[in-house]
């Protein structure tokens, strides 16, 4: 699924009306509707209901009027709130704003004081409120009246229905600059704007429904969209069928990198994470002194003793049998539980640096790239890039504030200027690539925050790149396998649940997908 931005939005509904010349009272009418139809699935019958509408002066406070109308025509009781004077409404708003006024309906402008008792007094008594106050047109900080009524509505402990998006979240980043209003339900407009699925906005958004306002599709497909959330149908069309007649050699050889002194855990759950992803054989390469213990950890899988140091990492010395591992295979994951030893850091260098087949990299083999990206652009396939939001501060010098204030964009100029895939990890993850291309993930839960799940996802990602997907498909597919693993997982109880209870979640995870 698409998803535009503030400024995209824009750009299409000024085609629809300029170049297509759908009047944008039909389409604000269309919105309006919508939203009414909505309403009748949450709290029929309409009639026997108040509703208490929250207008600001712009096209969202339209879409309010529209709803107003046809409510009151359903004989329902409504009540519309104006931030703003009606002389400051103009356009399609002030022609909606106009006839609502001609039926009759109480409007009342919030203008003075003596207002708020009343607006407060028909939040309180009304069944369903809804948030018109502002759409893809706010900017910045709400203003204090603005944070007033947020405050009221939130307290109100009634169904709210926002329209378009939550009036305060910001609908390009999901950022929320003081107070945005909490929906219990947000109908979006046209297309679903990715600020519904970023958080904090996911959160104030409560349950999204798209509804068709009626532009026409050609506008939609003529426009460079370049944000996408991912759905599980997406990942159905991506994940191939496998052959009934298939055998281990063609779900592809996979070889993982990992693990050090008192970090062996890591290094299996990489390996489990592409064994339970489907990878047909995998061998995992490990310091020497962790052999024994992994075998033992991992039954299916093939370990390879590596050279180390005397703390028990990846030495240098590695490096020759590393690069040969990586030319027999089809995938290298390389990263987590490494360690920070120096001499480890700069064999990770040269192994990204020489090795030929595509890689997944992760935890402390970013960390070894801190300062060092220019060697990624060199890579002979796409690199995959999996980093928490820790590492990306690392990586790219900004704080771990500043990553999370707009992962998007974040995520896509380290995709360009890196010329790689990067997996911003973190609740709703975000897959950017190269040419500015971002996915946004809807699966997962906050019981994945917990130690060992991204080593899982490095695992299943290369998992899926082993069976023969690119490294595009395998990270836009990965996240949301992970996610939904996640959630199964979590079905038999969020908190506590472990990075090995998600792994052993993935094919069930992949059955729910793909039927297999
Ligand atoms: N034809 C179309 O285009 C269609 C558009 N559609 C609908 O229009 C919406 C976009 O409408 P838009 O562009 O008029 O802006 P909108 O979201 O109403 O916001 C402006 C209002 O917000 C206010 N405001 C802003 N920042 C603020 C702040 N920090 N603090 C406080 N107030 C702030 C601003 O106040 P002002 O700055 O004027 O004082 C003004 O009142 C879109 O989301 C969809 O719902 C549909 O009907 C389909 C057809
Ligand atoms: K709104």
């Amino acid at each position: 699924m698409k998803a535009a931005t503030a400024a995209v939005m824009r750009e299409i509904d000024r085609i629809a009306i300029n170049e297509y010349g759908i009047p944008g009272a039909v389409l604000m009418e269309n919105a309006g509707v919508a939203v009414v139809r909505h309403l009748e699935t949450m709290l029929a019958p309409l009639s026997e209901r108040k509703f208490c509408i929250l207008a600001g002066k712009g096209n969202n406070g339209g879409d309010g009027y529209v709803i107003a109308r046809h409510l009151a025509n359903q004989g329902a009781k409504v009540k519309v709130f104006l931030l703003g004077e009606k002389a400051a409404v103009g356009g399609d708003a002030r022609l909606n704003l106009d006839i609502i006024d001609l039926m009759g309906l109480d409007i009342i402008e919030i203008t003075h004081e003596r207002v708020w008792d009343k607006v407060k007094v028909t939040v309180t008594f009304a069944d369903c409120l809804i948030d018109a106050l502002a759409g893809t047109g706010f900017r910045g900080e709400p203003s204090d009246d603005m944070v007033q009524l947020i405050d009221m509505i939130n307290a109100a402990g009634k169904p709210v229905v926002a329209v378009d998006i939550p009036s305060g979240v910001d609908a390009d980043t999901g950022r929320v600059y003081g107070k945005a209003v909490q929906a219990s339900h947000t109908v979006t407009l046209g297309l679903p704007k990715p600020g519904l699925f970023l958080y904090p906005g996911a959160e104030c958004a409560g349950q999204l429904t798209v509804a068709d306002i009626g532009i026409p599709a050609a506008i939609v497909t003529g426009q460079e969209i370049k944000q996408n959330i991912i759905m599980a149908d997406m990942i159905g069309a991506i994940l191939p069928r496998r052959s009934p007649a298939a055998h281990k050699g063609e779900n592809g050889r996979l070889a993982v990198v990992a693990g050090s002194r008192g970090l062996s855990g890591a290094a299996a759950m990489t390996a489990a994470g592409a064994l339970r992803a489907g990878a047909g054989l995998i061998t995992l390469a490990a310091p020497a002194s962790l052999q024994a213990v992994l075998a033992v950890k991992l039954t299916e899988v093939m370990t390879r003793p590596l050279a180390e140091t005397s703390a028990g990492a990846v030495a240098q010395a590695a490096v020759q049998e590393i690069i040969g591992l990586a030319s027999a295979s089809d995938v290298l994951a390389i990263g987590p539980g490494l360690g920070c030893e120096e001499e480890t850091r700069a064999l990770v260098r040269a192994v990204v640096a020489a090795a030929c087949c595509p890689l997944v990299i992760d935890a402390d083999a970013l960390n070894a790239l801190a300062g060092y990206t220019s060697i990624l652009t060199d890579c002979s396939a796409l690199p995959v890039l999996t980093p928490h939001p820790g590492e990306m501060a690392r990586l790219t010098g900004l704080s771990i504030q500043a990553v999370n204030a707009d992962r998007v964009k974040v995520a896509r100029q380290a995709a360009g200027e890196w010329g790689s895939i990067v997996v911003l990890k973190g609740a709703r993850t975000v897959v950017a690539f190269p040419d500015g291309e971002v996915y946004i993930n809807t699966s997962g839960n906050a019981g994945m925050a917990t130690g060992g799940t991204g080593d899982a996802l490095t695992g299943i990602i290369a998992g899926l790149i082993a069976q023969g997907l690119s490294s595009h498909d395998a990270a836009v597919a990965g996240v949301y396998i992970h996610g939904l693993a996640g959630d199964v997982a979590a079905a038999a109880g969020m908190v506590g649940m472990t990075a090995t209870d998600l792994i052993k979640a993935v094919p069930a995870a992949m059955y729910g997908i793909k039927g297999y």
